[in-house]
C-alpha cells in the first residue's frame, strides 16, 4: 500500500500497511512536546534525546569548519521528526552526535537521562546497542546472513531472546513473513531497507536515527518505507529522527527541524512536501533563511 506523503503525516487514521501492531494492542496515543519546548527549557519534557549546545568542529586553521555550531534540540518521543537543510549544513553531523556515532567539541548529548558526553567507549558501543535503532541508506545487512537472522543480529550479539509476539508483529507489518529466508542478494532494495527497518524495532528501541533511508530506492519502495516509519510511530510509539534531502520524504513526518550553517533555523510542524519545499528555496534567498 502506499501512503500519501503529508497526509499520512497528519492523518492519524490512514489504512496500516498489512498486520498492524494495532492488530495486538499496541496503540499509542501521541500527545509528546515539540522540539520546541527544548528551546525554552532544555533539560525538560518528554524527550527520548536531547542535544544542548553542541558544537562540532572540523580539521584546523584554513581548513577549519563549524559543523554544529551551538545546536540545542529535543526529539519528543512517539514522533517522527525530520531533520533537513542545505547541503553541508550540518544534518549527518548533528544526527551522528546525537546517536553516540560521533564526539561533540562542547555541549552535552542525552539519550534518555543519559549523558553520552560522560560514557566511556565501552558504555557508549551497549547504550547505542541496547537504545537505539539505526537505518542507512546502504541497508547494512550482512550478506551470509538470511533476513531473519539479520533482524535480529543484534538482539543476538547482546545476548537478548526476542520477544516472539512483537517480532512477530514487526515482521508481519514489514510484510516480510515469506522472505524470511532469503539472504540480502536474493532481496530487492525495498525489501532489504524493510529488513533494516525491522532490525531497528525489534528491539523496540528508545530511538531510531534514520540517515536518508529511501535514497537509494525508487519512489514506490520508498513511499512503502516511509508508510512504515509513520505506521510504527502512530500505532507503535516509536521515536523516529530521519535526515533526509526529500520534501516528500520529510511531509512523512510530525516536524521538520531546518538546520543551516551548522545551527537549527526555523522548524515545521504538520508539514507538506509543498511548503517544506518552498521554505527549503528559502535558504537560497539571502534575508528569507526564518519566517
Ligand atoms: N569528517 C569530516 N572532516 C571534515 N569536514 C567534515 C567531516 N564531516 C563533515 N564535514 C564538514 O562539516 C559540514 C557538515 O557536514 P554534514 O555531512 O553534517 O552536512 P549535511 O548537511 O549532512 O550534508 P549533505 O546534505 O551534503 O549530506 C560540511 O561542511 C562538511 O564538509
Amino acid at each position: 500500500m502506499e501512503i500519501a506523503p503529508g497526509d499520512a503525516s497528519r492523518s492519524r487514521s490512514s489504512t496500516p500497511i498489512s498486520g498492524s501492531f494495532s492488530d495486538r494492542g499496541v496503540h499509542v496515543t501521541n500527545t509528546a512536546p515539540s522540539t520546541a519546548d527544548a528551546h525554552s527549557a532544555p533539560g525538560a519534557g518528554d524527550f527520548a534525546a536531547r542535544a544542548h549546545q553542541i558544537a562540532k568542529v572540523y580539521g584546523h586553521g584554513d581548513a577549519k569548519v563549524i559543523a554544529l555550531d551551538g545546536v540545542t534540540v529535543g526529539i519528543p518521543r512517539g514522533r517522527f521528526t525530520a531533520i533537513m537543510g542545505p547541503s553541508g549544513s550540518g544534518k549527518s553531523t548533528l544526527m551522528h552526535c546525537m546517536a553516540g556515532l560521533d564526539s561533540v567539541d562542547s555541549g552535552q548529548v542525552f539519550i534518555g537521562d543519559t549523558d553520552l558526553t560522560r560514557l566511556r567507549d565501552k558504555q557508549l558501543t551497549r547504550l547505542r546497542r541496547d537504545k537505539i535503532g539505526f537505518i542507512f541508506q546502504a541497508f547494512n545487512l550482512v550478506p551470509t546472513l538470511t533476513a531473519l537472522e539479520n533482524i535480529t543480529l543484534p538482539m543476538d550479539i547482546a545476548g537478548r531472546k526476542p520477544d516472539k509476539q512483537w517480532l512477530d508483529a514487526v515482521i508481519d507489518t514489514v510484510g516480510l513473513r515469506q522472505r524470511l529466508k532469503h539472504r540480502p542478494s536474493e532481496l530487492s532494495g525495498g525489501q532489504q531497507q524493510r529488513v533494516a527497518c525491522a532490525r531497528a524495532l525489534a528491539s523496540r528501541p528508545e530511538i531510531i536515527f534514520a540517515d536518508e533511508p529511501t535514497g537509494n530506492l525508487d519512489s514506490r519502495s520508498g513511499a512503502e518505507i516511509l508508510g512504515f516509519l509513520r505506521e510504527s510511530v502512530r500505532q507503535m510509539g516509536q521515536t523516529i529522527v530521519m535526515v533526509t534531502h526529500d520534501p516528500s520524504a520529510a511531509a512523512y513526518s510530525d516536524e521538520v527541524l531546518f538546520l543551516t550553517d551548522g545551527q537549527i533555523v526555523d522548524r515545521m510542524q504538520g508539514p507538506t512536501a509543498e511548503r517544506v519545499l518552498e521554505r527549503m528555496k528559502g535558504f537560497d534567498r539571502p534575508g528569507v533563511a526564518a519566517s
